[in-house]
């Protein structure tokens, strides 16, 4: 048996000098706007986790009105999501994630943050893939407003 979902995550770029991407400290001239430490790919992938069995998303285990997530490391929230599936036998079988913004360029982090990822879940390096694309300057991606992420992963017996 198998289970499969998705999930998709949005940020606006505001002040500062860095995103968090993947649990990866990625130098960037704009910060990120969020209640947690606004790390799109890893809520992206919380959400997919949390939707292949059918467990609701990320502001529902965690609500931004909740003072104990302002500033979180979001993966802290992989770590609750990892846990969930396994309470109820199942482990990532692989993740693909997509990243979505002009700057910061993903690929020369790109294996630090599969590094991350993979250790977060226990789980095999290849089992982990994280992509990158620009939306060749059109919508708010492409005019550097904010940065986006989607996930798909799926679930197998543990
Ligand atoms: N933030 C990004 C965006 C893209 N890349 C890499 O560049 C390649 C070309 O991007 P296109 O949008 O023109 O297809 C893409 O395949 C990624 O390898 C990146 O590293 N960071
Ligand atoms: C992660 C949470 C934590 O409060 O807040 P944000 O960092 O704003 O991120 P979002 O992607 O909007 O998900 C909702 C919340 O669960």
């Amino acid at each position: 048996m198998v289970r499969i979902g998705q999930g998709y995550d949005v940020h606006a770029f505001g002040d500062g000098d860095h995103v968090m991407l993947a649990g990866v400290r990625v130098p960037h001239g704009r910060g990120i706007v969020a209640h947690s430490d606004g790390d799109v790919a890893i809520h992206a992938l919380c959400d997919a986790m949390l939707g292949a069995l059918a467990l609701g998303d990320i502001g529902q285990h965690f609500p931004p009105s909740d003072e104990r997530w302002r500033g979180a490391d979001s993966r802290a929230f992989l770590r609750h999501c990892n846990a969930l599936i396994g309470q109820r036998g199942w482990k990532v079988g692989n993740a693909d994630i997509t990243v979505i913004c002009e700057r910061p360029k993903v690929g020369p982090h790109a294996q630090a943050m599969r590094e991350c990822l993979s250790a977060e879940l226990g789980i095999a390096l290849d089992a982990v893939s994280i992509k990158a694309t620009t939306t060749e300057t059109l919508g708010f991606t492409g005019r550097g407003e904010g940065i986006a992420a989607m996930a798909v992963c799926l679930l197998v017996s543990a």
